[in-house]
């Protein structure tokens, strides 16, 4: 460790480039931001992600650009540096190799990376210091890879707060495919369906529409770019859902389709408690508690007083407010022998708690 000396050229400042600016500069890496768009680049400075003066040699160049220009921008980058490490950020590996590939010989400074976490929304002011901390940063060496710029990148996703994980470029577009894109299509189809909602339906939104319909406000010109590029692995995980769809629209259609509605919502019960828990850490058996919580200052602080008064130690927590509403609900994960007293205590100190 401690290779990374610096500097980081960052090229493409949007949310990934200026997030990985803010996040290196925690630690003093020096960051220079180039974008071709140079309001972009303005914005990234002003916001401390670094300085436009990219004089010099980098010892690490990361291109945050668009997939459809991540490749031209890797080659651009290594003919114009001749020892810096280049990697990018692109949310598909395949691409990028075999687009920079047709533009020069030697690969072997380049090593792909993707860090797993980002938001909906787009451009520098978007950015934030802590986006990758605790987040899992994919990296995906190719043949002609050294160990030394392998480690370099892994030093660098290390440095931004994420824990890497290594994969092969194919394996990498199958599992995001899973775990990105198909979700987002999912959310963009679901959002889709309330274009044309009466506000009388809209006005009855609770968290179940906004947690399924968050992601579906990215940027559409950035996701059809990313869809597109994984195409092949999207479509077959698209066919499942196809025959997913047409059980379930049979089952609705039968006066005794209840067995296999239960059946595809109990597969998805069982999928999901597979997705990995914050951090990267297997999804735990926590039991959640929910407490309805009064809209007045003070309120959370003395919930957590009264729930360490139980003995409970809260592991995790959600809060979901309804703009406009004197009420909110907070939810508690706590472990499950924790919960009976829990439970108890909350209600005797005049909490309305639910399981
Ligand atoms: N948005 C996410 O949640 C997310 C998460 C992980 C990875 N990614 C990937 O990271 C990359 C950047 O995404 P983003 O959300 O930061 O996008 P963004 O739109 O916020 O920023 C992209 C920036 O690249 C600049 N740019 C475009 N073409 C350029 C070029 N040829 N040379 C230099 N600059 C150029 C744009 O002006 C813009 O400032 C994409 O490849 C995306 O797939 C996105
Ligand atoms: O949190 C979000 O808004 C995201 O969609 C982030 C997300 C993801 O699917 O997890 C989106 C695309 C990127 O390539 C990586 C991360």
């Amino acid at each position: 460790m401690n290779n990374l000396k610096g500097p980081v050229r960052v090229v493409g400042t949007g949310l990934i480039g200026a997030s990985i600016g803010l996040a290196l500069g925690r630690l003093g890496v020096t960051v220079h931001l180039v974008d071709a768009d140079a309001e972009s680049a303005l914005m990234a400075e002003r916001i401390g992600a670094g300085s436009r003066d990219v004089a010099g040699e980098p010892q690490v160049v990361v291109v945050a650009v668009p997939p459809d220009h991540v490749g031209a921008v890797i080659a651009a980058q290594l003919a114009a540096t001749t020892s810096a490490i280049v990697t990018d950020t692109g949310s598909v590996k395949s691409k990028p190799l075999v687009d920079a590939g047709a533009l020069t010989d030697d690969l072997s400074r380049y090593v792909g990376s993707h860090p797993m976490a980002g938001s909906e929304r787009s451009g520098p002011l978007a950015g934030r210091a802590d986006l990758f901390d605790g987040a899992t940063w994919a990296i995906t060496p190719h043949e002609g890879n050294r160990p030394e710029a392998v480690e370099l990148i892994r030093e660098l996703a290390e440095t931004c707060g994420a824990r890497t994980v290594e994969l092969s470029v194919q394996d990498h577009d199958l599992a995001v495919a899973r775990v990105s894109h198909l979700p987002h299509l999912m959310s963009a189809l679901a959002a889709g369906t309330l274009v044309d909602a009466p506000a009388s339906h809209l006005e009855l939104s609770g968290q179940g529409v906004r947690d399924v319909t968050r992601i579906a406000g990215g940027d559409p010109r950035l996701w059809t770019q990313i869809v597109a590029a994984n195409a092949p692995a999207l479509t077959t995980l698209l066919e499942r859902i196809r025959g997913d769809l047409d059980r379930m629209l049979i089952a609705l259609g039968k006066d005794d389709g209840s067995g296999d509605i239960t059946n595809l919502l109990m597969n998805g019960v069982t999928g999901a408690v597979r997705v990995p828990g914050k951090h990267g850490a297997p999804h735990t058996d926590d039991a959640t508690v929910l407490v309805n919580i009064p809209d007045r200052p003070g309120q959370l602080a003395k919930l957590f007083a009264d729930a360490a008064a139980s003995g409970a130690n809260v592991e995790d927590l959600r809060i979901d407010h309804s703009p406009g509403l004197a009420i909110g609900q907070v939810e508690l994960a706590v472990k499950p022998a924790s919960v009976d007293q829990l439970v108890k205590v909350l209600t005797e100190r005049g909490w309305v708690v639910h399981r």
